[in-house]
């Protein structure tokens, strides 16, 4: 049996067994990793914190490694064991939070309650995220009173994984039992009607890092995750969309909710102006360096995808103009959008979930 520990709002126990998670009283965790979920307390279950090792009681089978061209089947499904083996609940809504959308106070996971972290590197196998605005934790809890696991920070290609490491978490929800994705982003806008701080919901996508020759997918295929040459021009589900729609009614915030096509970039530099006016005559409307790797990734084991991008700076295509792009902005709108997007998610997840059981 696996020794489980967790801590809890500064406090820290090696207690526990078998995958259920134990708080005790204490002071200071003495691990190094920071337990104090954004300092709150948000429900009269404090939130925990995995701080155990990642590979002290893990055991994939033998040949596993992430060092190929992709991870195996079961090294996925030993990685969602890991963590059904440390949680209780069992979420059919997987999450990713964009830039600046998972900040270290008042974001999206803090508002889980009843919830169990898993900082990313005390996760077997999981890559750690080295860009700012992506926090790097797995957590598992309640929005509202649906249960969700939400990627607190995720994985680009210009950090220097390959797609298919990006998006290997994507893998692991499917196998925790995740049917629906939500992945969010902060993104270039194009399209003229756009203004800084509107919500695009994603109708569609350009893969340009898949025209150069560059997918998730790419490497030997297992089709117990997927077909060889899934289908994606239907990745990003009508109904949820639809419903994504209602939600932006209901709050009043039709004006600056739109749907739109993504075009994903690799990065890190941002684009020039003829790639902007190349993108803009594509019919591109945001631009961004994520999401299209989850997603294909998402779609290829059957999980039913959303995304939707905060247009968090508008695309440079003047020649004239003396703007830059940076990530601090990316970051800022980011964090002043949070209330609004917050609310959105947590209304669309509520949904979502309506929508499963009904159709059960
Ligand atoms: O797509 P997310 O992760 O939200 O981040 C976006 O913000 C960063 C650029 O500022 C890039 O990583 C871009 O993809
Ligand atoms: N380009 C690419 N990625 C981005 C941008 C952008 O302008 N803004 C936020 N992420």
């Amino acid at each position: 049996m696996s020794t489980v520990r967790f801590a809890t709002n500064g406090n820290a126990t090696n207690g526990g067994t078998n995958g259920v998670a134990k708080e005790a009283k204490g002071n200071g965790n003495g691990n190094g990793i920071d337990i104090t979920n954004g300092g709150k307390l948000n429900n009269a279950n404090p939130p925990k914190v995995y701080i155990g090792s990642p590979h002290k009681d893990f055991n994939p089978s033998s040949n596993d490694s992430l060092d190929g061209n992709h991870c195996t089947y079961e090294l996925v499904q030993s990685v969602a064991q890991f963590l059904l083996d440390r949680v209780s609940i069992r979420p059919k809504i997987g999450i990713i939070c964009g830039s600046g959308m998972d900040g270290t106070t008042g974001c999206l996971a803090d508002a889980l309650t009843n919830s169990t972290s898993f900082p990313y590197e005390t996760i077997p196998y999981f890559p750690t995220p080295t860009v700012p605005g992506h926090m790097g934790r797995l957590v598992f809890g309640y929005l509202g009173d649906v249960p969700v696991m939400c990627m607190q920070g995720r994985f680009h290609y210009y950090e220097g994984y390959p797609l298919w490491k990006c998006a290997m978490p994507v893998r692991v929800m499917k196998l925790v039992g995740v049917t629906h994705l939500l992945a969010s982003n902060a993104a270039g806008g194009l399209n003229d009607n756009y203004n800084v701080g509107d919500i695009m919901i994603i109708k569609d996508h350009i893969n340009l890092l898949g025209f150069a020759g560059n997918n998730p997918l790419m490497g030997p295929n297992d089709e117990r995750f997927g077909p060889r040459f899934p289908a994606i021009n239907r990745a990003y589900d009508a109904p949820v969309r639809r419903m994504a729609k209602q939600v932006a009614s209901e709050m009043g915030i039709n004006d600056i909710t739109h749907e739109g096509v993504y075009s994903v970039v690799g990065g890190p530099s941002f684009e020039t102006i003829a790639e902007i006016r190349m993108l803009a005559a594509l019919g591109v409307d945001a631009v961004g360096m994520s999401t299209v790797h989850e997603v294909i990734t998402a779609r290829h084991c059957g999980i039913t995808s959303f995304a939707f991008s905060l247009i968090t700076n508008k695309s440079v295509t003047d020649y004239e103009s003396y703007e830059e792009p940076n990530h601090e902005e990316v970051i800022d709108m980011g964090k002043q959008r949070e209330p609004v997007l917050k609310e959105f998610i947590t209304r669309l997840v509520k949904k979502i979930e309506a929508d499963r059981l009904s159709s059960k």
